[in-house]
């Protein structure tokens, strides 16, 4: 996250880091959104390679052992059928984990609430993307969970010329474009929304651009949650 400002602890519950195995440390690539006990939404080009996962709920500072971490590990991936990792911009940048075992629900760690198939929300409507990303273009990722607030920029404005053009597709949605953004390592998490006082989970982070995190007019694009629930509900059951 390219701005903004670190999170209150466990503000959002329902955010989780997403780490792979290297030797014998675990290291965060992504982050992800918990959407049932036994199962974490995230991006699809966080899992197309194949790797050994874990999924850390409760977290904060992703580098300290605080106590309110539950560490799980991922029994299965269910990759949107129609990714296609040569083309971020095609969409369908969607995944499903499902984790060895159930989430324990308490203060620290709570379910996301979805969007109902097909909700497109306004111009402006006020989100906040957060995630261990890198701070800056180029830069480091965060060790402890950051925010930023990042209003919708509807299809209109964001697919226009000078904005993403035909690159942004209506099964996405963009937010920000201006100097707070998402960044590599947030890829995966949520676009938290305000929609009648309470939050609910409108975008999985995909992609920005590649000239930089907070390019003018290059908002963050988010996979829209709201076009994936049949395929979603479809394969939890
Ligand atoms: C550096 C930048 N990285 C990204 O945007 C990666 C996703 C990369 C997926 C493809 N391997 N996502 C992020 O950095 C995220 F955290 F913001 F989500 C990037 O590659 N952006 C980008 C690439 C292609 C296109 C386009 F499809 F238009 F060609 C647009 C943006």
């Amino acid at each position: 996250v390219v701005g903004g400002q670190v999170a209150q602890p466990n503000s959002w519950p329902w955010q989780i880091s997403l780490q792979y195995q290297s030797g014998s440390s675990f290291y965060h690539t992504c982050g992800g959104s918990l959407i049932r006990r036994g199962w974490v939404m995230t991006a699809a080009h966080c899992v197309d390679s194949r790797r050994t996962w874990r999924v850390v709920l409760g977290d904060h500072n992703i580098n300290s052992n605080e106590g309110r971490e539950q560490y799980m590990s991922v029994s299965s991936v269910y990759i949107h059928p129609n990714w296609n990792s040569n083309n971020v911009a095609g969409g369908w940048d969607i995944a499903l984990l499902r984790l060895s075992s159930e989430a324990s629900l308490n203060n620290y760690v709570q379910l996301a609430a979805l969007p109902p198939s097909g909700q497109v929300l306004p111009n402006n409507n006020p989100c906040y993307i957060s995630g261990w990303g890198r701070t800056q273009t180029g830069g480091q990722l965060s060790a402890q969970l950051k925010q930023a607030s990042l209003p919708v920029v509807d299809h209109r404005t964001c697919s226009s010329s000078g904005w993403w053009g035909s690159t942004v597709k209506d099964s996405m949605v963009c937010a920000g474009g201006g100097s707070e953004s998402g960044c590599q390592g947030d890829s995966g998490g949520p676009l938290n929304c305000s929609v009648n006082g309470q939050w609910v989970v409108h975008g999985v982070t995909s992609f920005v651009s590649s000239s930089g995190c907070n390019a003018y007019r290059k908002p963050t694009v988010f996979t829209r949650v709201s076009a994936y629930n049949s395929w979603m509900n479809s394969i939890m059951g």
